[in-house]
């Protein structure tokens, strides 16, 4: 581990415009970070480089200096009391034992009721974290529904609902009512759900906005009796021209702030000062809402190696097979992007089709080669991830439909065959990877760029505070 080099920038000269420039606070600690680091080296081109293991041991030294602590507390000491004793046991069995960082500093303010934003770094555990607030606050004697989370994809409304399911299964020991979680999600037969909602309202609904809006102008559900709304990837629905107006006639419409705890949760929140005025002065949340910034000052997780390769467009094809067969990844995602409209139009192939079609001619490895892209059907998409869950190493070809709350702990290499558009797609793209929150496992992510493209790899570096190593192969 000491051995690996990381770089990170200066505070001093991270751009003040991104939107990920640090608060204050986190600037303050930073600065103490840098302060505590014995292994910096100067540096030519404006940044400093720090030895791994001493990223390590200040981190912890901050964290003790009041942004968290290290003990021995478990996720029991922290839920008893609040979460029912069969919810604990079950999520004892799963193998939930220890708090995740979000979910030590979160869970004792969820639990007194107030709204909150979670933010913290991808694979960090923020799901856990709002479903044992929802299990702290239901009751499964009622007849209602009494939580809803809203997520962007059906993908993510499938794995959040399979977690939710796995904790609410009655154990064998103990004799409780069971709690019932419906997913309502696009793509789903919506004539069942309703005669569901109607005969036997679930305790707690997981939805697309789509699909929870049609049921709620139907007036086939209703609100009233929901004690919690959590809105997952809360950045992606604000920022989604398709979702926005829906999301927020939800959070005020539907709904109100007063009569429900809301949660806000992502590893991405642009402008996040700007955005917390705006849950108050847009009664998304009450007023005293409590932005929960965990990491603040490392947006991206350690663990991720960041490095790029630069080839032509008529080599990367090739470049991307010999790095699959010198890194031999457990499982890998190779993010390509969408088609563009006027590359449609004019009948080119898409980047993930050619991308399929040339790894399926040429790549001899024993992965299972799949692809998950928004224009495939339901059914099409959910066998991809059925497939893929089902174990066996994966080399899954996809836009970026799966780059947000994806949960595959298995993937050890991401690849960016296309760069993304924005930091933050960079961002929820590499955190598909380094999804076990204990373990010390590095994994890889790989851009592959043509030398025009190696300014806007700089600008993602700076506004996440990341460093890329070329690969000379
Ligand atoms: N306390 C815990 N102990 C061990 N594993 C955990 C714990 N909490 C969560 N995990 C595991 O960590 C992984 C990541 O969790 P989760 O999907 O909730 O991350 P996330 O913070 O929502 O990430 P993203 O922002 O990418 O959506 C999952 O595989 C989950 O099972």
């Amino acid at each position: 581990m000491a051995s690996q080099l990381l770089f990170l920038p200066h505070v001093a000269l991270l751009p003040k415009f991104s939107p990920f420039y640090p608060s204050l606070f986190a600037r303050q600690k930073l600065t103490l970070f840098h302060s505590t680091t014995r292994a910096i080296k100067s540096s030519s081109n404006s940044r400093i480089t720090i030895n791994l293991q001493a990223v390590a041991d200040a981190c912890s030294e901050i964290e003790s200096n009041g942004v968290t602590e290290t003990t021995d507390l478990t996720l029991r000491n922290i839920c008893e009391g609040f979460v029912p004793e069969h919810i604990i046991h079950r999520m004892e069995e799963i193998g939930f034992v220890f708090p995740t960082n979000i979910q030590r500093e979160a869970l004792p303010t969820l639990f007194t009721g107030r709204d909150c934003i979670l933010h913290a770094q991808t694979g960090s555990g923020k799901t856990l974290t709002y479903l044992l607030l929802i299990f702290s606050l239901i009751n499964p004697q009622r007849s209602s529904v009494q939580a809803v989370i809203v997520v962007p994809t059906r993908e993510l409304g499938m794995q959040v609902t399979k977690v939710a399911r796995m904790l609410a299964a009655k154990s064998t020991d103990i004799e409780v009512k069971g709690c019932t979680v419906m997913a309502l999600l696009d793509g789903g037969m919506l004539r069942r759900h309703k005669s569901w909602l109607k005969a036997e309202p679930p305790a707690i609904v997981v939805a697309t906005v789509a699909s929870l809006c049609h049921m709620l102008e139907k007036h086939i559900l209703r609100l009233d009796s929901v004690r919690v709304l959590v809105v997952d990837e809360v950045d992606f629905l604000f920022y989604s021209s398709k979702q926005v107006g829906s999301v927020r006639k939800l959070l005020t419409t539907f709904s109100s702030c007063d009569k429900r705890q809301t949660v806000f949760a992502s590893a991405s929140i642009p402008q996040h000062k700007h955005f917390v005025h705006d849950c108050i002065q847009q009664k998304w949340t009450k007023r005293d809402v409590v932005h929960i910034h965990v990491s603040a000052i490392m947006p991206m997780p350690l663990c991720l190696l960041h490095r790029f390769v630069v080839c032509g467009k008529k080599n990367k094809h090739q470049i991307l097979l010999a790095l699959l067969k010198s890194d031999a990844p457990e499982s890998a995602i190779i993010f390509a992007g969408e088609q563009s409209e006027k590359s449609k139009k004019a009948g080119n192939d898409p980047s993930t089709t050619l991308l399929i079609e040339f790894l399926k001619a040429s790549y001899d490895g024993l992965l299972e080669i799949l692809l998950l892209e928004e224009d495939m059907n339901f059914n099409s998409r959910a066998a991809s991830l059925t497939e893929i869950r089902q174990g066996g190493g994966f080399l899954l070809v996809s836009t970026d439909i799966a780059a947000r709350g994806i949960d595959l702990p298995e993937t050890t290499h991401i690849f960016n065959f296309d760069l993304p558009q924005t930091a933050t797609d960079y961002l929820h793209r590499a955190g598909r990877a380094g999804r076990k929150p204990f373990s010390d496992r590095k994994c890889i992510v790989t851009n592959l760029i043509t030398s025009e493209e190696r300014f806007v790899l700089q600008k993602f570096e700076n506004e996440l505070m990341f460093s890329c190593e070329e690969l000379i192969l």
